[in-house]
């Protein structure tokens, strides 16, 4: 039997479980509010405080590191690469640690399972990264030849429930086409066709519907007079678009269930607030039907968020179900989708790949 570590740093978030084979036998979510968060200058700051919530979890579950096959982490800003299972190795902890390829929480959790991998001598992994990338050369074209569109996303949870609604569908994926939107601390509303995430808004960087954390696309010229109006810091503008944008720069939180709380207590500001991001979200839905030429066989509605079912029915799903039929998975599939990984490479049935 393998006992499989699994390591998911997200935007507001620290998610471990623990697998045993294919089986999940611990499973808990550390939720971390804009404060919390707030306080590092960056994501190689949280190193620490993100390892400490692991260590944490593992003393509570009883199980030494000792007793792990292997641990799987979600990562990283890399190179763009293609899907699958890599091993962690020096040239990977090299560019997550120097955020070459720029800043996530994922880019912790190659480096936390390298380090405790390594303190007892087994393997580490990551598996699709938010880089990867199959998006149509077209949908590369920014605009402007100095900056080019980028693939970075929920890969790893939004190829995951587009396989389980696939089958759901009883189709193979690969004949379909699929708008997945996940929908967490950040936010990704991708394109899939006959099995490629062929558009995607770039989820990390300013691209894409306001969310919980993020500004998405703002009006350019706005922030351009921003930026060189003398009052900010380049650090206070990259938090702006990241960290705090979106509910945490008009509500002060990025717990879109405490939006829900202001919202019951009468607050119309944070009703209107929550109602644009379910706005944004069904035109960025609306702008991928377009991609796929209107040839959407379904929609899906996952990450945290899609856990509030009065905003997913009511607010998206009525907006948007006349381009396809939706389907809502709350939360995601993304612990067992690393820990299935894991299992079938440390079975010999999966390529590792080396970065
Ligand atoms: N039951 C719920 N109802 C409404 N919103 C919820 C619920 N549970 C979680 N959320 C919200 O989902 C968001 C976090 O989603 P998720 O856990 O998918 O994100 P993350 O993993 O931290 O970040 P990311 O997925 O972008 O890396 C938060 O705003 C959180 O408040
Ligand atoms: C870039 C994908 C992950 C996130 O938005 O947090």
């Amino acid at each position: 039997m393998f006992k499989i570590l699994v390591i998911n740093p997200g935007s507001t978030s620290s998610k471990i479980a623990i697998y045993d084979d294919d089986q999940e036998i611990l499973n808990e979510t550390v939720r971390h509010s804009s404060e919390e968060i707030g306080r590092f200058h960056d994501i190689p700051s949280q190193y620490e405080f993100r390892k400490k919530v692991i260590e944490e979890f593992l003393n509570k579950s009883g199980y030494p590191l000792s007793s792990f096959s292997a641990i799987i982490g979600r990562g990283g800003l890399l190179r763009p690469i293609s899907g699958g299972i890599y091993s962690v190795n020096e040239n990977m902890i090299k560019d997550l640690k120097s955020s070459k390829y720029g800043e996530h929480a994922s880019n912790l959790g190659g480096l936390i399972a390298y380090e405790l991998a390594k303190s007892v001598d087994i393997e580490a992994f990551i598996a699709d990264p938010v880089v990867v990338d199959e998006m149509m050369d077209i949908a590369r074209i920014s605009g402007h030849p100095d900056i080019e569109r980028k693939s970075i996303f929920h890969a790893l949870n939004q190829k995951s429930i587009a396989m389980q609604l696939a089958e759901k569908l009883n189709k193979d994926y690969k004949d379909l086409n699929l708008i997945i939107v996940h929908m967490g601390g950040g936010i990704s509303v991708g394109a899939h066709k006959k099995g490629r995430v062929v558009d995607v808004n770039n989820a990390l960087d300013g691209d894409g519907p306001f969310t919980p954390e993020r500004s998405g696309t703002l009006p350019l010229t706005g922030f351009m007079k921003l930026c060189y109006s003398g009052e900010y810091e380049l650090t206070e503008v990259k938090k702006m678009l990241k960290g705090k944008g979106g509910l945490v720069s008009y509500l002060g939180t990025n717990d879109a269930q405490e939006v829900q709380k202001m919202i019951e207590a009468g607050d119309k500001k944070a009703e209107t607030i929550y109602k644009a991001m379910a706005f944004k979200i069904s035109k960025w839905i609306g702008k991928m039907s377009t991609v796929l030429n209107f040839e959407v066989d379904a929609i899906a509605l996952t990450g945290g968020v899609a856990y509030d079912q009065i905003y997913m029915d009511k607010w998206i799903k009525e907006r948007v179900e006349f381009i396809a039929p939706v389907y809502i998975f709350p939360g995601g599939d993304e612990e067992r989708a690393l820990a299935m990984s894991a299992y079938r490479a440390l079975k010999g049935e999966q390529e590792i790949k080396s970065y």
